[in-house]
This record gives C-alpha cells, sequence and structure tokens, in this order.
C-alpha cells in the first residue's frame, strides 16, 4: 500500500504558489490579496482559519482577516462584502461556513463577486464547472483530491469513481471534475441501496460524508485508491483525536494507495485555496 503525502504535496505547490506571487509583485508592484471573513466564535473554524492565514502568509499574500460578532446580520455582513468586492487590493473573498443560523449563506456567497470567489461556491462558478468552462474558479478540496488521484493515476480515462457524499461543496464537484477526466462517476449518499457493494466497484473510492470510519475493508477492491475527506474528531482512551470516514487500520492493506487524516485532503485544500487566489490576482 501506498501513502498519499498530502502535505508533502501541498507543499509542492505551496512553493510554486510562493514563486507565482513573487513574479506577480515584480510585473505589477502589487501583492495578490486574500480576505477570511470569520462570523462568530466556532472553535473548529478558528483553527482552519488560523492555519490558511499562516500558510497564506509563508507564501507571501497579503493576508487580511475579518472577525464579526455571532450576532451579525445578514445585511451587515453584505455590506462587508459589498466593501470587498470593490477594494482592488482583494483578489480573494473567503467567507468560512457555516455562518450563523440568522444568515442566510448561499444569498452571502452569491453576493461575492464570482471572480473573487476562491472557495468556487459561487453559482456562476458551479455552472462554469459544470458546463467545463476554464473560467471556473474550483472548489479547493474536490481539486485537492483530484491531485491527489493524479499522484497515483496519471490517466483517469475509463476509471471507475465512486463518491459517497453529495454536498455542494465536495461531492457534487467532484464528480463534474472527475467526469471531465473521462472517469465513470457514481454518486451515493445515504439512500443509496447496498452502499458497500457499490463502492466495492470503485476503482477510486472518495469518502466525503462525515461519518467517522464508515469505510471498512470490505467496500474496498483490492487495489483500489482510496480518498477520505472525512474529518472528525472523536474521543478515543479519554483522548480527542481525529479520524477520516474510512476505518484506515482495516482498508490500507487492501487499497494500493490512501490518504491519511490527519495529513492527506486536509493540507491540499489550503494549498488549492491559495493556488486559486493567485489566479484570482492574475
Ligand atoms: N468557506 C469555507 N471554505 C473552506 O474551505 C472551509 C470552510 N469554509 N469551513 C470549514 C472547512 C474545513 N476546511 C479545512 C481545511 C483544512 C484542513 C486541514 O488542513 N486539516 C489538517 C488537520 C487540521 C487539524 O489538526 O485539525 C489535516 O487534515 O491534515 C481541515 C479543514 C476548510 N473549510
Amino acid at each position: 500500500m501506498q501513502l498519499i503525502d498530502g502535505k508533502l504535496k501541498a507543499a509542492e505547490i505551496l512553493e510554486q504558489v510562493k514563486a507565482g506571487v513573487e513574479g506577480q509583485v515584480k510585473a505589477d508592484g502589487a501583492r495578490p490579496g486574500l480576505t477570511v471573513v470569520l462570523v462568530g466564535e466556532d472553535p473548529a473554524s478558528q483553527v482552519y482559519v488560523r492555519n490558511k492565514e499562516k500558510r497564506a502568509e509563508e507564501a507571501g499574500f497579503n493576508g487580511q482577516l475579518i472577525r464579526l460578532p455571532s450576532t451579525t446580520s445578514e445585511s451587515d455582513l453584505l455590506a462587508v462584502i459589498d466593501k470587498l468586492n470593490t477594494d482592488k487590493s482583494v483578489h480573494g473573498i473567503l467567507v468560512q461556513l457555516p455562518l450563523p443560523e440568522q444568515i442566510n449563506e448561499q444569498a452571502v456567497i452569491g453576493a461575492i463577486a464570482p471572480e473573487k470567489d476562491v472557495d468556487g461556491f459561487h453559482e456562476v462558478n458551479g455552472g462554469r464547472l459544470l458546463n467545463g468552462d476554464s473560467r471556473a474558479m474550483v472548489p479547493c478540496t474536490p481539486l485537492g483530491c483530484l491531485h491527489l488521484i493524479e499522484t497515483v493515476i496519471p490517466d483517469l480515462k475509463g476509471m471507475h469513481a465512486v463518491i459517497i457524499g453529495r454536498s455542494n461543496i465536495v461531492g457534487k464537484p467532484l464528480s463534474m471534475l472527475l467526469l471531465q477526466k473521462s472517469c465513470t462517476v457514481t454518486i451515493t449518499h445515504s439512500k443509496t441501496r447496498d452502499l458497500p457493494n457499490v463502492c466495492a466497484g470503485a476503482d477510486i473510492l472518495i469518502a466525503a460524508v462525515g461519518v467517522p470510519e464508515l469505510v471498512k475493508a470490505d467496500w474496498v477492491k483490492p487495489g483500489a485508491v482510496v480518498i477520505d475527506v472525512g474529518i472528525n474528531r472523536v474521543a478515543r482512551d479519554g483522548k480527542q483525536v481525529l479520524v477520516g470516514d474510512v476505518d484506515f487500520d482495516a482498508v490500507r492493506d487492501i487499497a494500493s494507495a490512501i490518504t491519511p487524516v490527519p495529513g492527506g485532503v486536509g493540507p491540499m485544500t489550503i494549498a488549492c485555496l491559495l493556488s486559486n487566489t493567485l489566479a484570482a490576482s492574475r
């Protein structure tokens, strides 16, 4: 079994992005800028946002974090986004999800200028991805998954990819990326009948449901490539640990290659975010 090292691949991408950022600064004197908007104090969000800031700084971006109280109204948040949309020093805008319940997420995402939507969540970018339009800003986690898959399978033509999870941020966009690479794509979800058996037909199995260690050994075809998008905090022996959606210890000897959690898809998400931001600044 080959361990797919997301940390290493992410570091490679970040080196390239860093060089691109410096090139961009020399070319037009302006440093690419990423603004992250964090509403409320969700502890997991705080960790992610801090990681993003760190990586952005290392890669030479102008990073800005806007913290707003959890009581912020939708119209106040929309006003902040309006300002960022017209600010020429801001090339990428990321509004950390989830948002507090008084705020409509789709309305907020739809208010971001599509060319600054480095998450790729705006409906214009979703539509472009669906159409295979190269102007699409592609969501970071699916893009990171694709890069990791391509490190072990350079030519994806005709491969059967099975995705567990149909979310707007992972399952659906990833299905479009893999279809574009001429995979045969199956999207499964909570109502799928005989899920283990469907998964066992996969050459490439991607788990993105948020159920700790759902995927067991007999769900995996021998030699399959397994990508674990899950990040679940669970208690084990009185300690908090991170586990994925795949039962790693059971599956590792059946798969030909597998991503770990942590150190797999997570670091790739951040690397792709910064690569999207560099592209936005161009
Ligand atoms: N608008 C928006 N865009 C996002 O991209 C977005 C978001 N909202 N909300 C939350 C999720 C989650 N997310 C992660 C990114 C990196 C790691 C990551 O680097 N994880 C490390 C471990 C981190 C740890 O130790 O907790 C790893 O897997 O190795 C995890 C999770 C981005 N998200």
